[in-house]
């Protein structure tokens, strides 16, 4: 997979390069670019923004500097002959989920474009929109000062599911969400810890017994903390004996 990221901050983009997502880089699982903004305005003040049409607080970014952006880091997929998704975190984008993150996960070019200020003028989203697919997604309903949090948060559960990125790939099998519900407790070394004991059938051997509890932790831990997430479960997906919980 290759991602690119366009932004008026690059170093905000460096843990990018550390860590389990610095190994998919140095093993190529991973190719990352990250892009000034800057590069492409020609003013000694570097402008990448202005004031909004119809009033308002703050400042809009230009239309004509992410136009160019776009256009010369989306080139290099056309030459490559694969069309890039791109993304562009937003409070008002749609909701950033797991599912998602599996989604884009199979795509092979990502650019995310990090808005500033009030965000980015309309019409680059339009004009994008003629020649790739684009998309607004929000990590969560509250308001950051850019998009580039949103891109760290995104790359990094996007690339963890590529292959040979996570050491154990059945690491995502007990994900959280993976099969629709939070993951339980988890326990390791000492067996009392403080006066605290981990469950005695996390020792016991009994693969079944285990494999029963932990799913029962996370329906009690779904039901508490998110029922929404119950409530969305297929039927077909509770068995006998998640419906006795
Ligand atoms: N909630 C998201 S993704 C966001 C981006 C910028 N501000 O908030």
């Amino acid at each position: 997979m290759r991602v690119d990221v366009i932004t008026i901050f690059p170093d905000y983009l460096s843990p990018l390069r550390e860590a389990l997502l610095g190994k998919a880089i140095d093993k190529g699982l991973l190719e990352l670019g990250v892009h000034d903004l800057r590069k492409w305005t020609y003013d000694v003040h570097k402008a990448v923004d202005d004031s909004p049409f119809g009033g308002g607080p703050g400042m809009v970014m230009k239309p004509q500097v992410w136009g160019e952006a776009l256009e010369e880091v989306c080139a290099g997929a056309v030459t490559r002959g694969s069309t890039p998704r791109l993304i562009v975190p937003t409070p008002a984008g749609r909701p950033f989920t797991q599912a998602v993150a599996e989604e884009l996960a199979r795509e092979s070019h990502l650019v995310f474009a990090c808005g500033r200020y009030e965000g980015i003028d309309q019409r680059v989203i339009d004009d994008a929109a003629t020649r790739m697919p684009v998309e607004e997604l929000s990590i969560g309903d509250y308001v950051l000062v850019g998009g580039e949090v949103a891109v760290l948060a995104i790359v990094e559960a996007v690339v963890r599911l590529l292959p040979g990125v996570l050491g154990n790939p059945a690491s995502h099998q007990q994900d959280s969400f993976s099969d629709g519900l939070l993951e339980g407790p988890s326990y390791t070394r000492p067996v009392v810890w403080k006066d605290r004991e981990v469950p005695e059938v996390l020792r016991s051997g009994n693969h079944a017994a285990i494999a029963r509890w932990r799913r029962d932790r996370a329906l009690e831990r779904t039901f508490e903390r998110r029922p929404d997430l119950l409530a969305a479960l297929p039927d077909s997906e509770l068995d006998k004996q998640d419906r006795k919980l």
